[in-house]
This record gives C-alpha cells, structure tokens and sequence, in this order.
C-alpha cells in the first residue's frame, strides 16, 4: 500500500485511491478510486461478483489490497483505524445457545468503551425478543441485531455489506428506515447493495461497480439527469426498431423496446404510424436499474426473499 499522505483542507473521511486485488487471473477489484465525505451515506452498487465484498474487506483491514492506497482522515489506513470501524458482515457466526440480550452484552465486553445497550436495544427495536435464542429470530429481526452488534463499539463509520439482501420489502423498509437514524447520529455509512431502489432511497453519494471496475459515479439523481432526458417508454419487442424523432434513442434489452424519450406523445404517434402495437406499454422515469442496464446491456439477477 502506498505511504504518501492526503493533503486537503477538508479531508474526506475515506479516500480510496486506484486500489487493486486479483485472485489469479480474476480481476475481483480493478482500480476503484473514490471518496467518502463524514455524514454520508455512500453506496457501492453492483451485481454479484462485481467486486464490492472484496473492496470493503480491503477497507475493513481484513484482506490486503495487491495495490492501491487507503487513508482514514488523510492518515494512511491501519489498525488503529480498522479498530474503529462498525462492521455487519454479510454473514456473522454467533455464539450459540445465547438469547439476544446476552449476545449484545457479550459483544459490548470486548471494547472498553461500548454503546449504552439498552440504546442499541432500542434503536434497532430488539425489545421483544431480548429473551430469544438468536437463531430463532426471522431474517429482518437477524439483520437488525446485527446491525446493533456493528455499533456497539460506537463507531463513527459504518459498513454495511447487503445488509437487506433475502429481507421481503416490508423487512427492508424497516431496515431503510433504522439506517436513515443512524445517518441521523452524524455517523458516515458505507453500504454495498444490488438493490438500485435502496441505493436510491438511501444514498447520498455512489459508484456502481461491474466486473471489478467503476462504470459510473455519483449522486443518484445527478446520475440519472446526465444519462436520461425526459421518460422511459418500454414494450414487449414488436420485432424491429421503429425510427423516431431527433432526441429519441431506442434499444432492444432482454425482450423489450426501450426508448429513452424527450416527448413521450411524439414516440407515441410515431410508433402508432408504425403499427407498433402498444399493448403493454410502459411510461416511467428512469431509475438506477435502467441505467446499469443502459450502462452495461445487462440487467442485475433477482434474489430471493425472506420475510420478516
Ligand atoms: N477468496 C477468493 N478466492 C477466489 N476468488 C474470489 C475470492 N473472493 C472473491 N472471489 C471472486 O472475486 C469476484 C468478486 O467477488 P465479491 O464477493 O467481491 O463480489 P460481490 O460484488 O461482493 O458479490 P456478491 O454481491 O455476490 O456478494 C467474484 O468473481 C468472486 O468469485
């Protein structure tokens, strides 16, 4: 890792600089350089395999990168820093045979100066199943103890690897809203997701990563406004690309017309004088989704759910 310090007035809370990691041939992580500002919510967004468990396990301190600088605070990234971090994992082994409530209180003894408990407690709405053996809770209850593990060091940064990853939307609602409050606190929040409405509702700031590498960078909404004008019309393929106004640009993706659209009634007339049928026509404004279908000619994979 390099040794040069980051000289800025303001430093960002992380700075990430052309970092690298290869398994093999396998480019898992290839040149990602990005910031975080403190108070953010910061999303890194891709399909599976693109890269983002590997990028936050080199900014965790638990892989080494091949190349590449982190800092914390301008500082170079090291233990001190990696000791301060909040961390839910995508998958944590707990102790068995303990109830929630003993496996916070046995979290809160390893640091010497944790979270108030019965906060946490609150906070993350665990007070009806305190009693528990952990293994019973239901995926959203899992996640929300594990999210009020990662805090009980009271860290000021956050990670978050696809912490609603199987949760059905009512449990990932819950859980958007238990981050927002925590963003809330003033703490700075680094989230990987493949859902594109979570990175939307919950992040400030983002890069969507595919194959290793940033193929974009952003605020959702600025993102958005430079790569879509107007409306989204979408149909099933009529077979051939209609041609349309100046302003207009068409794609078949997987099965469907998309026509990105600066006047959606003159894409209308101009596909009807074209006998395009419009059974099953779609007018919607554009989302993260389409713009990493726009972005790469695919679109993410569905997951499954679990509920609450
Ligand atoms: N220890 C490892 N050894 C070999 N290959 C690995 C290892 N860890 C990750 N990979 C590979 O590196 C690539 C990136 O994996 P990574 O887990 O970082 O992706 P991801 O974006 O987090 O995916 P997911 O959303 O499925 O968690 C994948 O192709 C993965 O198979």
């Amino acid at each position: 890792m390099g040794v040069e310090k980051v000289s800025s007035a303001a430093p960002a809370v992380l700075a990430v600089s052309q970092l690298c990691k290869s398994y093999g041939a396998l480019k898992a992580v290839n040149n990602l350089s990005f910031s975080v500002q403190a108070g953010q919510c910061f999303g890194l967004l891709g399909p599976n395999g693109a890269g983002k468990t590997t990028t936050l396990e080199m900014l965790e301190g638990i892989i080494k990168p091949d190349s590449g600088s982190i800092f914390y605070h301008a500082e170079v990234a090291g233990r001190r820093h990696f000791q301060q971090l909040g961390v839910q994992f995508q998958q944590t082994a707990l102790q068995d045979f303990l109830t929630v409530e003993e496996t916070l209180r046995m979290f809160a003894a390893f640091y010497p100066e944790p979270a108030d408990i019965q906060e946490l407690i609150k906070l993350c709405d665990l007070t009806d199943f305190l009693t528990q053996d952990h293994k019973k809770l239901s995926g959203g209850q899992r996640q929300r103890l594990l999210l009020a593990l990662a805090l009980v060091n009271q860290p000021q940064i956050l990670f978050l690897d696809e912490p609603t990853t199987g949760l059905d939307p009512h449990a990932r609602r819950n859980f958007w809203m238990l981050i927002k409050q925590i963003k809330q606190q003033g703490r700075t929040i680094i989230l990987t997701t493949h859902y594109m409405d979570e990175a939307e509702q919950l992040c400030d700031d983002l890069i969507i990563v595919d194959k290793g590498q940033i193929i974009a960078q952003g605020s959702p909404q600025a993102l958005l406004r430079q790569h879509f004008e107007g409306a989204l019309l979408q149909l099933p393929d009529p077979g051939f690309i209609p041609s349309l106004p100046d302003g207009h640009h068409a794609s078949l993706q997987g099965g469907q017309l998309c026509i990105q659209t600066p006047d959606v009634q003159q894409s209308i007339q101009a596909l009807l004088q074209q006998q395009v049928q419009l059974q099953g026509l779609l007018v919607k404004s554009a989302t993260l989704d389409d713009l990493f279908l726009k972005l790469t000619g695919h679109a993410l994979s569905g997951v499954t759910m679990e509920a609450e």
